[in-house]
């Protein structure tokens, strides 16, 4: 299936399905009547009254307003959970190897059903707060759809994992239209937007949700004009509507303050005709980072990696940044060039799309996840250690076929029953990999070669 977009960062987008030329009524925004007879429906992803830099919001063209639906009722929310006391507290170092498929392929298990929260904080109510879920999934949506409630499902970031990468593919349909979202590509749909998932076989992804904030593109300070996630690279889909007026029924299933709803109605979602504005879904594909990093020496932190950020209201602190470890070249003389052991102030979960991330020799699998709480101390396991302090430093390629992300999180998050328990692949061995690691302090050191410390310690 060809899939066509419009491309940048937050624009002030326009778009007809071809089908209906003229559908976008011309200089104003509701007209008595629109073309085509649509009705228009405005949805607003910011407070009316946000200063212009931060305003977003889309006008919709469509067949028939969302409001005619039959009343929202309560429907079972299988792992889903905003619940995050189910399970004690718990600052261990956490690592789960890769989340499993269902064991009969006989079971069809769609999108929402295949959702699985992981850990979190904070909730939709208050828009202060985070969940992480993932989704395991075998077929596709059928008339049925999803759509994101007032405050929540606010942000989604999706990955696909290629350990089926024939199969793992995302057709996702939009009001906006429809995005086929690859591995190594991100998805984001924001608060409010009606969508739809097609999958290709056994599927498998992380899902970033965020209260309260749009992620935004970090700002590049020094960096300069160009450079990390650049804006050209985001992909918008472009109007395609659906008129399935005469099909039964359709349920448009809502996460509303952390429970689902469904709701019967006799029209496709998807009947928008033509749209403009600037609060959209869209897609970018990692591999279009442009990565910046150290060509002297020590280890950069990972903030240089961020593609994007969900900012909280304490400048320079986020409520998630999305970060990744895209391949590049490691060149730092005289450095410890894995990442450095430490314990930091925000939480970090880490998944894993292909390849072996430099920081573990093995365990963190594509498809699994690692979670370091807030001020868990970790880092380098003992094999790595080992190796990249003998290593010769000679120019490298640092995570060549890899792509390892981290939602790295102001949030002090909970694990649910499922990431403890139900899941099934919590790897009770994880903090044994730095068991090794043996004390090699010498009092009597002498710096042996001058050279070695550039002089600033001889
Ligand atoms: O813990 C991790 O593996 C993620 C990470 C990578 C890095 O290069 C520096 C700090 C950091 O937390
Ligand atoms: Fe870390």
């Amino acid at each position: 299936m060809t899939c066509y977009y419009m491309s940048g960062f937050g624009n002030e987008f326009a778009s007809e399905d071809p089908r209906c030329p003229g559908s976008l009524p011309k200089g104003q925004n509701n007209p008595q009547v629109c073309p085509y007879g649509l009705y228009a429906e405005q949805l607003s992803g910011s407070a009316f009254t946000c200063p212009r830099s931060s305003n977003k919001r889309s006008w919709l063209y469509r067949i028939l307003p969302s409001v005619c639906h039959k009343p929202l009722i309560s429907i079972p929310q299988g792992n889903l959970s905003h619940n995050w006391d189910e399970v004690s507290p718990d600052p261990n170092q956490m690592r789960w190897l890769p989340f499993k498929f269902s064991e009969s392929s006989e079971k069809k298990v769609d999108f929402v059903e295949g959702l699985n929260t992981l850990c979190g904080a904070g909730d939709g109510r208050t828009r202060n707060g985070i969940a992480i879920h993932i989704y395991i999934c075998n077929t596709s949506m059928k008339n049925k759809y999803y759509k994101t409630y007032y405050i929540i499902f606010h942000n989604f970031i999706g990955y696909l994992l290629p350990s089926v990468p024939q199969k793992g593919n995302l057709l996702v349909t939009t009001e906006f239209g429809k995005l086929l979202v690859e591995p190594n590509e991100i998805c984001i749909i924001q608060q409010g937007m009606h969508f739809s998932v097609e999958v290709f076989g056994e599927t498998r992804g992380y899902i970033l949700e965020v209260f309260g904030a749009h992620f935004e593109l970090p700002d590049l300070g020094p960096i300069g004009a160009n450079g990390l996630a650049n804006p050209r690279d985001f992909m918008v889909p472009v109007a395609c509507y659906e008129d399935q007026q005469f099909a039964a029924c359709f349920s448009v299933i809502s996460k509303y303050q952390g429970k689902l709803f469904s709701a019967e109605q006799d029209f496709s979602p998807f009947n928008v005709v033509a749209w403009h504005g600037n609060y959209t879904p869209y897609k970018y594909n990692l591999d279009n980072f442009m990565v910046i990093n150290g060509v002297a020496f020590d280890h950069a932190d990972p903030s240089i990696f961020t593609v994007l950020t969900a900012k909280s209201t304490s400048p320079g602190v986020a409520i998630a940044d999305f970060v990744i470890f895209p391949p590049r070249w490691g060149v730092a003389d005289h450095t410890f060039r894995p990442p450095y052991y430490h314990r930091n102030c925000m939480s970090e979960f880490m998944g894993l799309i292909k390849g072996h991330y430099e920081a573990k020799e093995e365990n963190f699998l594509p498809g699994g996840g690692s979670l370091h709480s807030i001020m868990t101390p970790h880092g380098p396991d003992a094999d790595c250690f080992k190796k990249a302090s003998e290593a010769e430093l000679k120019p490298e390629r640092i995570a060549e076929g890899m792509m390892a992300f981290m939602f790295e999180s102001s949030f002090s998050m909970a694990v649910t029953k499922w990431g403890l328990e139900t899941c099934n692949c919590l790897d009770k061995s994880y903090t044994k990999c730095w068991q090794p690691l043996k004390s090699c302090f010498n009092p009597k050191w002498k710096p042996i070669d001058k050279q070695t410390w550039y002089g600033r310690y001889c």
